[in-house]
């Protein structure tokens, strides 16, 4: 029996899961505020504090570190890379602890993880991280050859709730065009064609929807403007987009349960921001069923936001529907996901890779 503890920091949570093979025997999420995560500056400074969630939640569960088989972690940003399994290496780690290529939640899933198991001399991974990059090349073209789109998205959920569904269709993910959009602390919306994801929005830095705690893509000019008139500092400007951007910014929580409380109680405000959010997300569905030249095989509605049968999925539908039929994956499976591939590397049915890869195209 192999036993695998999953760690997945998330930008507004801390999800942990402990699975025997494919079985899961205790789970948990620690929903984290934006007040208890407002004095972090960095995300390497909340080390300690998500390292902390994860001992309780082990001491809780009663299965000490020394029985486990593997531990796997939600890979981070790092260099653009394809899909798969990685070994979590030292130049990973340096580049997460840096935030060499940008700062999130999931850089700590890999430092983590590879601190706990080197105290039980025990393997450790990471899956599909966010920095996948399937794109085809006409789609990283921004505007201006000065700056250029990314893939920064929740390949890890987007990939695992894609295979799901097209198992439900009885095909497999690589014969069907699905467009997924992943709704938690960030929004993204990719368009996966035969089984890669082609197109999508930088999830993190201000390109997509706003969200519970991101805003999103701003009017650019205002920006300049803003940014040049000093009134505000660099990192100010950065916490507008990421972590204060979104609901946040104008209703003062990153939690879509109370915007819900809100809308139900009649807040009109609420109500307002809540579906602009909803017709922001519906436009980027749009326009990744355009990308897929409008031959979608479905829409699949996943992440936390995808539980509010009542608002968010209402709306959704009710823009999006005519576009392809609609799923819904509330919450996703990344637990699942991050398990199931460490599985497949102990039971010797997938080689994990190195990083980074060798292929010129990504090193
Ligand atoms: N049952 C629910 N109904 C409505 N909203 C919910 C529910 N559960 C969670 N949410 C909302 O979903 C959002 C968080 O989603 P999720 O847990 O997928 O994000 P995360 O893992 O923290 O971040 P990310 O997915 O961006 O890495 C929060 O705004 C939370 O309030
Ligand atoms: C970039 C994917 C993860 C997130 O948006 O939080």
């Amino acid at each position: 029996m192999n036993r695998i503890l999953v760690i997945n920091p998330g930008s507004t949570s801390t999800k942990l899961a402990i699975y025997d093979d494919e079985k899961l025997v205790s789970k948990d999420t620690v929903r984290h505020s934006s007040e208890e995560l407002a004095p972090f500056k960095r995300m390497a400074e909340q080390y300690e504090f998500r390292k902390d969630v994860i001992k309780k939640f082990l001491e809780k569960s009663g299965y000490p570190l020394s029985t486990f088989s593997a531990i796997v972690g939600r890979g981070g940003l790092l260099r653009p890379i394809p899909g798969g399994v990685y070994k979590i290496n030292e130049l990973m780690k340096e580049e997460l602890r840096e935030g060499k290529y940008g700062e999130h939640a999931s850089n700590l899933g890999a430092l983590i993880a590879h601190e706990l198991a080197s105290e039980y001399n025990i393997p450790s991974f990471i899956a599909d991280p966010v920095v996948v990059d399937e794109m085809e090349d006409i789609a990283r073209f921004s505007g201006h050859p000065d700056f250029e789109r990314k893939s920064i998205f929740h390949a890890l959920n987007q990939k695992a709730v894609a295979r799901l569904i097209a198992e439900k269709m009885n095909k497999k993910y690589n014969e069907v065009n699905l467009i997924v959009v992943h709704m938690g602390g960030g929004i993204s919306i990719g368009a996966h064609k035969k089984g890669k994801v082609v197109d999508v929005n930088n999830a993190l830095d201000g390109d997509g929807p706003f969200t519970p705690e991101r805003s999103g893509t701003l009017p650019m000019t205002q920006i300049i403007d803003l940014v040049y008139s000093n009134k505000i500092t660099f990192d100010e400007m950065k916490k507008r987009i990421k972590g204060k951007g979104g609901l946040v910014a104008y209703l003062d929580t990153n939690d879509a349960l109370e915007v819900q409380k809100r809308v139900e109680s009649g807040d009109e405000y609420a109500t307002l921001i809540y579906k602009a959010m909803a017709l922001q997300i519906s436009k980027w569905i749009g326009k990744m069923a355009t990308a897929l030249n409008f031959e979608v095989d479905g829409i699949i509605l996943t992440g936390g936001l995808a539980y509010d049968k009542n608002n968010m999925i209402k709306w959704l539908t009710e823009h999006t529907q005519f576009i392809a039929p609609i799923y819904i994956v509330p919450g996703g499976d990344e637990e699942k996901a991050l398990a199931e591939a460490a599985l497949r590397v102990l039971r010797g049915e997938e080689t994990p890779k190195n990083y980074p890869p060798m292929e010129e195209h990504y090193a």
